[in-house]
């Protein structure tokens, strides 16, 4: 079994149990505890085709090397803090959630009965989120939802590209392909890393004219600029500050807008689910509150069972490749020699049903005051290579939903292929189909991810 699509490694985990062999030297992995273990260390490095990309300066997420990975953890950890974050959160809400509502307010007074306006969630949510992180990475308000300028994001997405072929197809590295085969990826990336570099020039000119260190800028960018390892006092170079700016754009955009589009479609799919939430969100706050993320924490339980049911179910990430330390390790009871690799599958050890009861249901009251439960799902991955981004993701991803279900009511237009009553033979809603790279993205978005949207009555 060579393929790992989410579905193929839960069916598996149910028929072989929580290891399984996929293909010569590589394991699959679908129990939380084994996850735990492997993750909880750097002696499980990251799979090496990582550092086949030759693209920027070696980085967080691309290093296999546990030392540079930590080093970097020290000097970028505390600016994805929630205390940080805080300090960022007005530009935050500005390129998220209130873009979205003048898009969408737009949409709907040019609408043919001013009234409803069919919206393609997905769509609107990819520019969003790239708005969200471009805003704190480059420090310059790019507004792509609602200029309708993608040309930015679509650098973006060529680089993501470029780092997949890179990492699997080493031969994508050869001039001949850099001159001919993949040119345009080429170019869109060098126009992306140029857009970046001069980002961190401009910051720098206008430090050097600060009078106090008050005046700076509260963001991503000067917060990795100001990035300091507390340990050997090293900072990073404006090489490794474009670099890494250009890392937390490619992990937090498309990751963070598939989990906002994953999260609205299995709300449709359960009107009941979608009723409490809105109920509430409109119970706790005012028509015209623009909710902040420790109000929503602080207030929104259901809404916040909702999002880790949605993480659980469908996790945008889906596998995490590690490499077999010297000696090798024994795991769930297997001696598994060293070099080979193993892929602990997140869709699996999320919906493993020796862990979860229902598990194949979207069923979010198993999240309502349950710690336990919310620290076994494993969509942000655990131990030390977790996701930094993830307070980041989860400020993003709950205030815009809470603020959508405040102003918004949103219903599925009558010409939807999924809908509530359209069941598998378990009885549960069937899910719209998705296309699985290095994230889970629905396929058929333009056909899948539209719903009507109206103001709040
Ligand atoms: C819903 C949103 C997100 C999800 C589900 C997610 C998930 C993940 C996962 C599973 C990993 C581990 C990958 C691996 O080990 O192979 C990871 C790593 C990473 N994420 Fe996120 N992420 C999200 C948002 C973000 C955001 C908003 C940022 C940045 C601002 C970010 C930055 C990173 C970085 C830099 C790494 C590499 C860490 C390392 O290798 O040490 N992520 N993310």
């Amino acid at each position: 079994m060579r393929r790992s699509q989410p579905t193929l490694m839960k069916k598996h985990n149910r028929i072989y149990g929580g290891i399984f062999i996929m293909s010569p030297r590589r394991v699959a992995i679908c129990d939380p505890k084994d996850s735990q273990v492997i993750l909880g260390t750097h002696a499980f490095l990251k799979d090496k085709r990582y550092s086949n990309v030759e693209l920027m300066e070696p980085n967080m997420f691309l290093t296999v090397d546990p030392e540079l990975n930590k080093q970097r953890r020290r000097q970028i950890g505390p600016s994805m803090s929630l205390a940080s974050l805080k300090h960022m959160e007005p530009a935050i809400l500005e390129a998220g959630p209130k873009q979205l509502h003048a898009k969408w307010d737009r949409d709907i007074e040019q609408s043919k009965d001013g009234q409803t306006a069919r919206i393609c969630y997905h769509s609107d949510f990819v520019l969003m989120t790239f708005d969200v992180i471009s805003s704190l990475g480059f420090g310059h308000a790019h507004r792509s939802l609602t200029s309708g300028d993608t040309r930015v994001a679509k650098w973006v997405k060529s680089t993501f590209v470029l780092i997949f072929l890179q990492a699997i197809m080493p031969i994508i590295k050869s001039m001949f392909f850099r001159r001919f085969i993949a040119k345009s990826l080429y170019s869109e990336f060098d126009a992306f890393f140029a857009l970046s570099t001069q980002a961190v020039n401009n910051r720098k000119k206008l430090l050097a004219n600060l009078s106090s260190n008050e005046d700076k800028p509260k963001d991503m960018l000067q917060s990795y600029i100001d990035a300091e390892d507390p340990e050997s006092r090293i900072r990073m170079t404006s090489g490794q500050v474009i670099t890494e700016t250009i890392i937390s754009l490619l992990a937090g955009s498309d990751t963070s807008s598939n989990t906002l589009a994953w999260a609205i479609h299995l709300l449709l799919l359960h009107p009941h689910y979608l009723a409490r939430v809105v109920e509430e969100v409109r119970e706790a706050f005012d028509r015209d509150h623009l909710i902040i993320y420790s109000e929503s924490k602080a207030s929104l339980p259901f809404l916040e069972a909702c999002i880790y049911e949605s993480l659980r179910l469908i996790p945008v990430t889906t596998t995490l490749p590690r490499f077999l330390p010297r000696g090798g390790a024994t795991l769930h009871g297997h001696s598994i020699p060293e070099g080979y690799n193993c892929s602990i599958s997140i869709s699996a050890v999320n919906t493993n049903p020796e862990v979860w009861e229902r598990p194949d249901e979207f069923y979010p009251e198993r999240f309502l005051d349950n710690e336990a439960n919310k620290r076994t799902v494993l969509t942000f991955s655990a131990g030390v290579r977790v996701c930094p981004g993830k307070n980041l993701a989860w400020m993003e991803i709950q205030s815009t939903m809470a603020n959508i279900f405040n102003k918004y009511d949103l219903e599925l237009p009558e010409d939807a292929l999924f809908t509530p009553d359209r069941v598998d033979e378990s009885g549960l809603p069937i899910l719209m189909p998705c296309t699985v790279a290095s994230t889970c993205v629905p396929k058929f978005p333009g056909r899948d991810c539209v719903v009507v949207v109206s103001k709040r009555k």
